[in-house]
């Protein structure tokens, strides 16, 4: 049984988030995935929907065996809780595959990292939530 770790915000789900996770979800048996805190996003903007809220949607998705709210303070603890085999960065997440594997060494963690591929997205699709919310502001406001 190979089990899988994915993370990242997913705030107002799209086919991109979809790709990742699918593509994650095709590296090993089982997918677990960590829904970032609102407060620890702070490389862009801060989340619309609820931790909660990003929590339930992307648990209801068919790929996903378990989604977890993410710690508050140590991203290491729910790693530790799950103990994946592999951890799916996102092909554009700011992590750096180097620095990740040595501070899971560090912690005792044995597990590989690995990079979701990109995707291509058909010209009339939105592929990011930057994106949608761009939208959703020059169409609403
Ligand atoms: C291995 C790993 C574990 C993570 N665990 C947590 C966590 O426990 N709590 C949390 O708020 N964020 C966690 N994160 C999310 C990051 O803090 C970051 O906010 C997230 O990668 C944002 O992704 P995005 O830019 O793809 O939305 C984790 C990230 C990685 C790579
Ligand atoms: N179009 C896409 N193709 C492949 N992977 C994607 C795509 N969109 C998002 N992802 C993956 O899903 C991960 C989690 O997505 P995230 O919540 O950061 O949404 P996002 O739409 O990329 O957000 P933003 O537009 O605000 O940066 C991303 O880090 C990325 O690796």
């Amino acid at each position: 049984m190979t089990v899988v770790v994915a993370q990242g915000t997913f705030d107002i789900l799209h086919p991109g988030h979809v790709h990742y996770l699918s593509d994650a979800a095709a590296m090993g048996d089982r997918l677990h995935v960590i829904v970032a805190r609102g407060e620890n996003v702070t490389h862009k903007p801060k989340p619309i929907l609820s931790d909660g809220q990003r929590r339930r949607m992307v648990d209801a998705l068919d790929v996903v065996d378990e989604a977890h709210l993410g710690h508050p303070e140590d991203i290491f603890v729910p790693i530790e809780r799950i103990d994946p085999d592999v951890i799916v960065l996102g092909y554009d997440q700011h992590h750096d595959e180097e620095r990740l594997q040595s501070a899971l060494r560090d912690r005792g963690i044995d597990c590989r990292v690995e990079r979701a591929s990109a995707r291509d997205a058909p010209a009339e699709e939105l592929s990011s939530t930057g994106r949608i919310v761009d939208r959703i502001v020059e169409r609403r406001c």
